[in-house]
């Protein structure tokens, strides 16, 4: 049973969604972790949930968000921030432009963290990548990420309905059914 946990993270997106999905008492922290190289998330948090309770030695929360083109065999997968910050969202997709399969999957991987030791819950949507940028809500390459099921980008809906089924959200329902927590 976990009460509370600080959640180690610089980035405001996910900060935000947390506060609304988790329904326990959550503190975001700033933290330089390690972030090992690798496509998989789950191996990048594992890493990066230790070393966060190594250095702060309180319960906590971590977590990695990949995104993966099926094509390109999981690029980039974890390593989605480099491809962004080199090219951003509309070069992903001038690179995707000759895909004939555009399918894709976002993953995020929550790692949790107390002195019963580590715990990983993960969460994957299914979708295709859109053929061009569309929608202002969400951060990142939610303008980019068309879940299966429907035609609007993550970007394109409100943010209630990104929360109710990304994948961060089945993370946490997973983190949620293991805890017996309650709530969101
Ligand atoms: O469209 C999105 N919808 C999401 O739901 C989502 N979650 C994360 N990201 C982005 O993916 C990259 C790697 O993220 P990441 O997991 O390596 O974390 P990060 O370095 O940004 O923060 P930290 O939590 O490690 O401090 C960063 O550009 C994040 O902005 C998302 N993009």
């Amino acid at each position: 049973m976990i009460e509370r946990a600080s959640l180690i993270t610089g980035n405001e997106g996910k900060a935000a969604e947390y506060a609304t999905l988790l329904g326990i008492d959550v503190r975001a922290v700033k933290e330089d972790l390690i972030e090992i190289q690798s496509l998989d998330v789950v191996a990048v948090v594992e890493r990066k949930v230790a070393d966060a309770y190594a250095k702060l030695g309180v319960p906590v929360l971590v977590d990695d968000t990949g995104l993966a083109v099926n094509a390109w065999n999981g690029l980039p997968g974890a390593l989605v921030a480099w491809f962004l910050g080199s090219v951003g969202t509309q070069g992903i997709l001038d690179m995707a432009a000759g895909l004939t399969d555009r399918a894709a999957t976002v993953t995020t991987a929550l790692g949790y963290a107390d002195a019963n030791g580590i715990r990983i819950f993960t969460g994957t949507v299914q979708g295709t990548l859109a053929t061009e940028r569309r929608g202002t809500n969400g951060f990142s390459y939610d303008e980019i990420f068309v879940p299966a099921g429907g035609d609007l980008t993550f970007a394109e809906m409100p943010t209630e309905q990104k929360n109710l089924v990304s994948h961060r959200r089945l993370a946490v329902d997973a983190l949620r059914a293991e805890f017996g927590l309650t709530g969101s």
